[in-house]
């Protein structure tokens, strides 16, 4: 099963590689601005189904809500340990 870290290498293999077809790339490529405003859907979906959509779908938007944050690091050239000493 894949995990926070192994995704956090994912995306970053596909920020320096490039692939055709990645929406990490694109994504990147949009900049910070539309990543910002994709994370504040996506909390916000989060909330949603939290409250009315039930287990299965609440941790779908947290799965999709986490991708989002890795994107914005990458973006911002941050990595796990710059997050994790703040935890
Ligand atoms: N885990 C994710 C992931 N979670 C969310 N998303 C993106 O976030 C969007 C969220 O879907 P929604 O339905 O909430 O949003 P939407 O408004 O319908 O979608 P958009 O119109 O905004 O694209 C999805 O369409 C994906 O574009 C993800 N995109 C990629 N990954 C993983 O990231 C890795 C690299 O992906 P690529 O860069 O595409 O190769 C792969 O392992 C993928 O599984």
């Amino acid at each position: 099963m894949k995990t926070f870290d192994s995704l956090f290498a994912e995306l970053a293999e596909k920020a320096a590689t490039r692939p055709e077809g990645s929406g990490t790339v694109a994504e990147l490529d949009a900049g910070v601005h539309a990543i910002g405003k994709k994370i504040v859907e996506e909390a916000a979906e989060v909330w949603m189904a939290a409250e009315f959509e039930g287990e299965e779908r609440t941790a779908e938007e947290i799965s999709q809500l986490l991708y989002h944050l890795q994107v914005l690091m990458l973006a911002r050239g941050l990595t796990l340990a710059d997050v994790y000493t703040h935890l």
